[in-house]
């Protein structure tokens, strides 16, 4: 990155859809509570897993496999996260995403992957979602300008006459 890919920015609807993600650390930490909130059903593979992600296994909320990642756990799954710290292993999940059919971000090396974690901003039921050119602080810097100079429109405003 900086590459010539441009992309369809969509909102994925992931309420009771099966989630990969491989990898529990920093990253996966990260952006397990988005999917979450979306009301993904997420299954986390990794030998290591954060405290927030060993949280969320004892309650319930998450499957927590604790092992190597395999090429077969992206079976059944919507959208695949590669999040570890291992190129192999984040090389392995995204071609059995890319066989499979199913839309995977590539953590390590963008270019890679099918799908990309745009920044967001909710308010008031909107999201604003922003993609960069690759570099990932000046694009939270944008949404953080987006942030401050949004003011949502009353309910009904956008009519016409
Ligand atoms: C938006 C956000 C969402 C989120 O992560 O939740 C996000 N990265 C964020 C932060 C962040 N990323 C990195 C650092 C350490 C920086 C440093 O230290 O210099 C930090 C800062 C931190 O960690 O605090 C490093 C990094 N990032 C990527 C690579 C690999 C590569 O470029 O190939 C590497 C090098 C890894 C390495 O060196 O090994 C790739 C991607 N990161 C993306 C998203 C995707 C689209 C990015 C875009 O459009 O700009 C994309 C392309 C793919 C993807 O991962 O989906 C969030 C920022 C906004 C927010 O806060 O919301
Ligand atoms: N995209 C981004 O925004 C961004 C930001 C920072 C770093 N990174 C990159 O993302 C990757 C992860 O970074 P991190 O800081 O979360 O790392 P980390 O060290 O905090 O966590 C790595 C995780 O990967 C797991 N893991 C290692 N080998 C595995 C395997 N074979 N199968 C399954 N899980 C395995 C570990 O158990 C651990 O849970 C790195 O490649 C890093 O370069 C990306």
């Amino acid at each position: 990155m900086p590459d010539d890919a441009s992309f369809y920015l969509s909102g994925l609807d992931l309420r009771g859809r099966a989630v990969l993600v491989a990898g529990a650390g920093r990253v996966a930490t990260r952006r397990l509570p988005a999917l979450l909130e979306a009301g993904a059903v997420v299954t986390v593979v990794a030998p290591q897993a954060s405290e927030l992600v060993r949280e969320l296994a004892a309650t319930g909320r998450l499957a927590w496999l604790p092992r190597e990642v395999r090429s077969e756990d992206v079976v059944g799954a919507w959208y695949v996260m590669a999040a570890t710290d291992s190129a192999r292993a984040n090389a392995l999940v995204g071609e059995a995403a890319e066989r499979q059919q199913t839309f995977c971000v590539r953590c390590d090396r963008a270019a890679a992957g099918s799908a990309r974690t745009p920044t967001r901003l909710a308010v008031d039921g909107f999201t604003v979602g922003v993609l960069g050119t690759g570099d990932p602080l000046a694009t939270r810097a944008l949404r953080d300008r987006i942030a401050a100079a949004i003011t949502v429109p009353a309910a009904g405003s956008g009519q016409q006459g």
